[in-house]
């Protein structure tokens, strides 16, 4: 079986393919301190609580913090006796080279989002990322990631606000009622909420000038659903389109060894 982890800037995600689906997904706060036994300790617990009777044999690894690569490698190497495939370094394929500045590494999970956004969609795309930044990918109609867009994420911005004024709360980002609050939270909530769908808004009306066919947007994150009730920003919302890209990436590359 596959283990496939998404390591982003705050949560790490476990997740195990069966070869037809996913068997279960878990996620921890990224670590890079956090070393391959703890991994293994906290993975097996969880493996044993929920019965899951998994024989991990192989693995792959996209990972927006470099220094976490180290002790994710030697979980695989120790204790599943495995090399993981890493996306972004030379050894790993991908089924079309991205189209940006010469020098430029794009984030691996946007690399990991566009092979499955293009898998699910087709091309002609605008992926919209709902991480610890905000990203829009933007696929080419072959499939190729050709750049995008990096905004602060959302819970981000709601604690630069609050670490940054003495008398703003830490909120929790909810979908106001009204855009006029009538106590801080509330007004806090409308800035971030609003301000968000603006952005979402702005951003791919822009994309969509700069582009010569009508581009399909896609969403996924945590926090996609929230932004989806009651507008038509998306096209599509895909709750694990990451997880889904690591397993094509890793299919790709077992097909072209
Ligand atoms: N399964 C979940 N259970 C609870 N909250 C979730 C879940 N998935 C997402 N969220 C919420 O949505 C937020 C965004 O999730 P997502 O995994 O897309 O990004 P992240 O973990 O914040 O960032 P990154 O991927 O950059 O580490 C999370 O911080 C969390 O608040
Ligand atoms: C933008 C983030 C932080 C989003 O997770 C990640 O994709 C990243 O670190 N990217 C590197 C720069 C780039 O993608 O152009
Ligand atoms: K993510």
């Amino acid at each position: 079986m596959l283990l496939a982890i998404d390591c982003g800037n705050t949560n790490t995600v476990f997740s195990i393919w069966d070869g037809t689906q996913f068997l279960a997904t878990w996620r921890i706060a990224t670590d890079h301190k956090r070393t391959a036994d703890e991994y293994h300790v906290w993975l097996s617990t969880l493996l044993t609580l929920t019965k899951i009777e998994a024989r991990i044999t192989e693995a792959v690894i996209s990972s927006t913090v470099p220094r976490v690569v180290f002790n994710l490698r030697v979980l695989c190497n120790r204790y599943y006796d495995c090399r993981p495939l890493v996306v972004g370094k030379p050894e790993c394929r991908l089924p079309v080279a991205p189209r940006v500045d010469q020098g430029t590494t794009v984030g691996p999970d946007r690399l990991v989002n566009t092979v499955a956004g293009f898998h699910l969609h087709g091309g002609n795309l605008i992926i919209v990322d709902f991480g610890t930044a905000t990203t829009f990918d933007v696929v080419d109609a072959d499939g190729a990631y050709i750049g995008g867009v990096i905004a602060p994420g959302v819970n981000l911005s709601l604690e630069a606000l609050h670490m940054a004024a003495a008398a703003l709360p830490h909120v929790d980002v909810t979908k106001p009622h009204a855009a006029i609050g009538t106590n801080t939270v509330a007004c806090i909530q409308s800035g971030v909420y609003w301000g968000y769908i603006g952005l979402v808004e702005g951003i791919v009306r822009q994309i969509r000038l700069e582009r010569h066919a009508p581009m399909k947007v896609i969403a996924t994150g945590g926090l996609a659903p929230l932004f989806d009730q009651g507008f038509d920003l998306f096209d599509k919302v895909e709750d694990d389109l990451t997880m889904q890209g690591l397993v094509l990436i890793h299919r790709y590359n077992k097909d072209t060894e």
